[in-house]
């Protein structure tokens, strides 16, 4: 186990392993990349791994909130995989310590509902909140941006972005050439919106640890070819 990272951050890397939720293989991405790994949130689906994760995302937004790095009414999780997620964190946030019980949580439908109470909010109204979203990935940003842009239409204000994993990817390229060097969507993100963005593990921290976790070397070498090619500038 990679000796640099915070003892949380192993512990969740470790269950992410154990619970098969970091994957070998091929699978293609939003992005349409395709990449010989996948960190599929959706299967943090046992009790004990689900409270791996939200105790994950807990003590990283403590810890930033602590350093004053964010500041936050409401937890929101994107459709789909960041529902669960942003529920849990926000449980967890209350146990470990009592002044988060105030704290709220929210997400949206990918469609609108147009019966009952409608339109496409569920849990806290957004108006006039801070509003900090927790979601599984970032690889190209486009989901954070979808995301972004719902809770300003809503009245509610960005506060920043929790992630479990940062890709460390760059930006598709606009002329579709991903061969050429580019930014990362996670620092571009960061300064068009002028928010902090918070990773608990990068892939860097994925590499530094899984040979000890028993991932063979064979997909350990294919994740780093991956990560030469798609690697950002920053
Ligand atoms: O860096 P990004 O461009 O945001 O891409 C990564 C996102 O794409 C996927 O979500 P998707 O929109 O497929 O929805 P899901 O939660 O329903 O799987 C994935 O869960 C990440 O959140
Ligand atoms: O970019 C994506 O679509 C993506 C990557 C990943 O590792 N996991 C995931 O759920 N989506």
């Amino acid at each position: 186990m990679s000796q640099q990272l915070a003892p949380y951050k192993a512990d969740f890397l470790r269950a992410a392993i154990s619970g098969g939720v970091l994957k070998f293989g091929s699978f293609e991405l939003k992005s349409k990349r395709i990449s010989p790994y996948f960190f599929n949130a959706g299967d943090f689906y046992r009790a004990d791994l689900l409270e791996a994760i939200a105790t994950a995302y807990a003590k990283a937004i403590i810890e930033a909130s602590s350093a004053g790095v964010i500041d936050f009414d409401i937890v929101f999780g994107p459709a789909y995989k960041g529902i669960p997620l942003a529920t849990a964190a926000t449980i967890r946030l209350g146990q470990l310590d009592s002044s988060y019980l105030s704290k709220e949580y929210s997400f949206d439908r990918k469609e609108a509902k147009d019966h009952g109470e409608g339109g496409n909010i569920v849990g806290a109204p957004l108006k006039g909140k801070r509003v900090l979203i927790v979601d599984d990935v970032i690889t190209a940003g486009t989901a954070k941006r979808e995301a972004i842009a719902k809770i300003e239409k809503e009245g509610g204000v960005v506060a920043g972005i929790v992630v479990a994993l940062d890709r460390q990817e760059k930006l598709p390229a606009a002329d579709g050439d991903d061969t050429k060097p580019g930014p990362s969507a996670l620092g571009e993100l960061k300064k068009e919106y002028g928010i902090p963005i918070l990773a608990i593990l990068t892939l860097d921290d994925i590499l530094a640890g899984v040979r000890d976790l028993g991932v063979s070397e064979d997909n350990i070498k294919k994740t780093e070819e991956y990560r030469e090619k798609f690697k950002a500038t920053d």
